[in-house]
């Protein structure tokens, strides 16, 4: 039979940057060539990056992808790299239907597609197929589909060309690959990681190579792209869905291997040749590159990566995603607040492994509430990790607003979190750093952050990852440090301690939370799954937790929408994959028999005021029955604008020790001194 040698390039592609994406074409091509690769295939929009979202309908966007696609066809020639087959993908331009208005698009209109460059010229062209338009994905607003199956004749090999989802559905242009009689069934993709994909794309290439009765090889990119990331993952499976070679995942590389390939037998158009034929009611095109099959060779059999663990998946993904929106971005460093706790220690590791210790500027900012632990683990993780560490403590800016506006109970302790906030983003205006808000994802889901205060940021680098899968990360980081016999990063007590925003005295996250074991179970059947209360309740959570819950997650939405992005690592993030209006009556809990007052936002009018008492939707007031107002049912508040409302001074505590000024530093400075515990 005869051999080819495929080179699949897992690469990195950035948006918009056409003629760097292209040097990457050319660099790994002449990779490629060196080890004698017969042909070389990039992932998905190669020359474009991918997703492209709306620049998808820029006419100078596609007309510049079209044109590096033809400079790059010339260039791979002048460069000599003319006799391997390129296989890489771009945006481009239906064409063929100029004249037809396809699905109320114009003519002329954006195609996902894929070209082979062969000899100095764009030798085939194919459009994408099915596109996708569910989760993470909204094809169907930017691309025409493609209409037929490309499959080019290569050294006496018959290669059919798919892009990612057309592996997916049924029918279209895999359908008729065996039909067609292709040897090799070559997919390129931009598919992006989720928890357990892997496994699913093995089986799907296995599944689909023994419908099409062809090898089949995979390739896809790596890197983040916003609220993306991508894995690779690159594979091939023979025709009998054995796996050949995979190559590691978040690498970049080029995974060569050699496939014994069926001569093919399908009449074909001579050299340069292209010809149109009909199988199964789909156009099949067929192009001829070379009939000939090569000389034999040594086949050098691929090599197959293992696949990492679960949470080495996970981390690698939060660490990748966070290094390509830094880099990408045009920043070099990050800041963000060190408290000591479990999210913002994880967040810090994840900074260092993706960018150095020396571009990640933590900060610990004492206040007055803040524990003795708080500042000795957050000054501990610096040790560790080696980032740079400094102390800004809050107290004095803090009571200055307290000096100038009377603000009393909630509004006071998210205070604190905002005057923090102000102070990383003044950092990052002074020194140029990246703003990292470190919240989870139980916490975005229930809306347990202070917005415009801890929920400042540019990137947010564990919002889809649940706090019990935190802790996970946290342990599993440590664990590999000392399999290195490295310095765990992550202090144990940071680990250990129950969490707590330290905003009054003796907070903790349980007394508005539930455990979070709990919480993420009921999260991941609400969020994740989309269950409703009563399937809920069928399910056998408590039906007063349930309640309580889809409540804060309801009423969090607002929050959700203006929190910075991050990486997806589950089935459904916030974000691209869960999108609901922030304006909504519809809930899953009970509704009220006012409907004026089941909006979590105002179900605890004030005095008589119909409209719940805060005609904007801000912040509920007063009194919060067992269940009530998200985050509130321990608290007691008050509305500024209602003077009777009694006020709620938080119990402050005196504090010691080198980081943060005293209660007495405080009176030493000649500033009030706090109120009086109540
Ligand atoms: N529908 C809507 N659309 C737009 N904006 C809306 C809105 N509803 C309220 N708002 C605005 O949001 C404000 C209320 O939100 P916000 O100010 O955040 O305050 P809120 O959500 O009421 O309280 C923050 C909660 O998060 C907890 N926290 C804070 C900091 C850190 C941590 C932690 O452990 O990580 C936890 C804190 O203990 C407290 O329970 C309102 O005053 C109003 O301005
Ligand atoms: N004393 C502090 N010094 C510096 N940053 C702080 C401090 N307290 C809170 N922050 C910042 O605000 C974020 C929210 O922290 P908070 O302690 O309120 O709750 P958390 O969600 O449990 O986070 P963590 O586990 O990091 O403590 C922290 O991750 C940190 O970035
Ligand atoms: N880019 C795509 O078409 C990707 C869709 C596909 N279902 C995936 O996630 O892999």
């Amino acid at each position: 039979m005869p051999q080819i040698r495929l080179a699949l390039a897992q690469v990195n592609p950035t948006v918009g940057a056409l003629d760097a994406n292209a040097d990457t074409v050319v660099r790994m091509t002449a990779h490629a060539a060196s080890q004698h690769a017969h042909l070389v295939a990039f992932p998905e929009m190669m020359l474009t990056g991918y997703p492209i979202e709306d620049l998808a309908l820029r006419r100078s966007f596609i007309d510049e992808s079209r044109a590096t696609l033809e400079k790059l066809a010339t260039r791979l020639d002048s460069e000599g790299l003319g006799s391997i087959a390129v296989v890489v993908g771009y945006l481009g331009r239906d064409d063929a239907t100029a004249d037809v208005v396809q699905l109320g698009r114009p003519k002329g209109s954006p195609q996902n597609a894929v070209a082979v460059l062969y000899g100095g010229r764009v030798v085939a062209r194919q459009a994408k197929h099915h596109l996708p338009n569910y989760g993470v994905f909204d094809e169907f607003r930017y691309f025409v589909p493609g209409d037929h199956l490309g499959v080019v004749r290569l050294h006496g090999v018959d290669i059919a060309l798919a892009i990612c989802e057309d592996l997916w559905q049924d029918g279209g242009p895999v359908a008729v690959a065996r039909e067609a009689d292709a040897g090799l069934l070559l997919v390129i993709n931009g598919s992006p990681y989720e928890r357990h994909k892997d496994d699913t794309r093995l089986d799907l290439a296995r599944r689909r190579a023994l419908d099409s009765q062809a090898a089949l090889a995979y390739v896809n990119m790596i890197g983040g792209q916003d609220e993306l990331v991508f894995d690779g993952d690159s594979l091939v499976v023979n025709a009998d869905g054995d796996l050949l070679a995979r190559a590691p995942q978040f690498e970049e590389g080029c995974l060569v291997v050699d496939l014994d390939l069926p001569a093919a037998s399908a009449p074909a158009p001579d050299v340069w040749g292209v010809a149109d034929e009909h199988i199964a009611g789909f156009r099949v095109r067929r192009t001829t590159l070379s009939t000939a099959a090569l000389p034999e060779y040594q086949p050098d059999p691929g090599a197959i990566a293992p696949t990492l663990t679960d949470h080495a998946e996970v981390y690698a993904a939060v660490v990748t995603g966070l290094r390509d929106y830094v880099q990408k971005n045009g920043f070099t460093s990050v800041v963000l607040g060190l408290s000591g706790g479990i999210d913002s220690a994880l967040t810090a590791a994840v900074a260092v492994d993706a960018l150095g210790a020396q571009n990640v500027h933590g900060i610990s900012m004492p206040s007055v509430y803040s524990s003795d632990h708080s500042k000795s683990d957050a000054r501990d993780l610096a040790e560790r990790t080696g980032l740079r560490f400094r102390v800004v403590p809050i107290a004095p800016m803090v009571q200055c607003y307290l000096d100038n506006l009377s603000l009393t109970g909630l509004a006071e302790e998210n205070l604190q979190a905002r005057v923090r906030g102000i102070t990383l983003m003044a950092l990052s205006n002074q020194e140029g750093h990246l703003v990292l808000a470190p919240g989870n994802k139980s916490e975005l889901a229930v809306g347990y952050s202070t917005i415009y205060g801890d929920a400042v940021g540019g990137y947010a680098p564990i919002k889809d990852v649940p706090k019990t899968l935190v802790w996970d990360l946290a342990r599993w980081r440590n664990a590999v440090a000392v399999e290195r016999g490295e310095q765990p990063p992550i202090p144990e007590g940071s680990i250990e301690k129950p969490p707590s925003a330290e905003l009054r005295p003796g907070q903790v996250d349980t007394d508005s939370l539930p455990d979070y074991s709990l919480l993420d179970e009921l999260l991941d059947n609400y969020v994740e799954q989309d269950r409703g209360s009563d399937e809920l309740v069928k399910a056998g959570f408590d039906p007063e937790l349930v309640t309580k819950v889809l409540r804060m997650v309801d009423a969090a939405e607002y929050k959700r929408r203006q929190y910075p992005p991050g990486p997806k690592i589950s089935r459904r993030n916030f974000g691209r994959d869960r999108r609901l209006p922030i304006t909504s009556r519809w809930r899953e809990h009970p509704v009220r028999e006012d409907p004026a007052r089941d909006n979590p936002v105002r179900e605890d009018p004030v005095g008589d005021d119909p409209a719940g008492g805060n005609p904007v939707g801000g912040n509920p007031v007063v009194k919060q029955p067992p269940g009530g107002h998200p985050m509130s049912d321990d608290q007691v508040r008050r509305d500024p604008a209602n003077a009777d409302s009694p006020p709620n001074p938080p119990e402050r505590q005196a504090e010691e020790g080198p980081d943060g000024p005293t209660a007495a530093d405080d009176r030493d400075k000649g500033t009030p001194p706090p109120p009086p515990a109540s």
